[in-house]
């Protein structure tokens, strides 16, 4: 009798999936998203590229529930969002931690919980970026990449289902720019939440992404699937034509 393999025991959350519907957001004169549509499914991870002013941190900060479409609907998980959501986390440029807080205490604040449940989430969390050591410390000691690692412990924390990334490493030197790539690839593929990137990097894009989606116009004017296994060989061939594919579309689109 064939015995019925059941997946290991995990505490990965499930990804939500998202779903953005005819969306137009605009500010004063200026319009932004022109009726954008972009379905998302659980777990999938998507980079979002585009020109300088697309509206790349607009989107995201629309999913983050963090501003309302002018029109049209975006759902996670199936649900209409109507703001913040703690199943749904973002993460900037800078770290935005609290220097008057200790790293283990930024990354528990907001946590839910008694103090002592707060603190071990905190830990284990750092312990997952590789920090558990630096606990104790205050964030200015910190090197760039370190806080950013932090923040990312402070986004998973909380067990996200959904993780939005501002282009989170474009602050960072070249090296430590891989190891947190590799990092953040790791991290969702044991958690398995759904990842959005927004970047301005193509080949970042294509590291990580198993889509990439160009904004231009206020829509999606290309979205390309990457179908390639990971961990990605940086120089293959294959995302080396990807990579010159969405590029000559960055470049052909005319300048607004
Ligand atoms: N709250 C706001 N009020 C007025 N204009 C805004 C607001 N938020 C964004 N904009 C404008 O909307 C446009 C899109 O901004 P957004 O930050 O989404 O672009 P982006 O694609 O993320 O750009 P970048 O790649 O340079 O970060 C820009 O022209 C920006 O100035």
């Amino acid at each position: 009798m064939n015995a019925v393999l059941k997946p290991p025991p995990t505490e990965a959350a499930q990804g939500l999936s998202i779903s953005v519907r005819q969306v137009v957001r605009g500010f004063g004169a200026l319009q932004v998203l022109l009726g954008l549509d972009l379905a998302i499914a659980p777990g999938e991870f998507v980079a979002i590229v585009g020109r300088s002013g697309c509206g790349k941190s607009t989107l995201l900060r629309l999913l983050g529930g963090l501003d309302v479409p002018d029109t049209g609907s975006i759902d996670i998980g199936g649900v209409p969002l109507t703001g913040l959501s703690p199943e749904v986390r973002l993460m900037y440029q800078e770290a935005r931690l609290l220097p008057w807080q200790r790293v283990d205490d930024n990354v528990a604040l907001g946590l839910p919980g008694d103090r002592a449940h707060r603190r071990a989430a905190a830990l284990a969390a750092l312990g997952e970026v590789g920090l558990a050591d630096r606990a104790a410390e205050w964030p200015r000691v910190l090197s760039g990449g370190q806080k950013q690692r932090v923040a990312l412990a402070r986004a998973l924390a909380h067990r996200p289902r959904v993780l939005l990334l501002d282009e989170p490493l474009g602050a960072l030197d070249a090296l430590t720019r891989i190891a947190m790539q590799r990092l953040i690839e790791t991290l969702w593929r044991e958690h398995g939440f759904t990842a959005v990137l927004v970047t301005h990097d193509v080949s970042e894009a294509l590291a990580l992404a198993d889509r990439v989606v160009l904004i231009d116009h206020g829509r999606v004017a290309l979205d390309l699937p990457v179908d390639l296994p990971r961990p990605r060989v940086r120089g293959d061939a294959h995302i080396a034509r990807l990579e010159a594919e969405v590029l000559s579309s960055l470049l052909d689109e005319p300048q607004r």
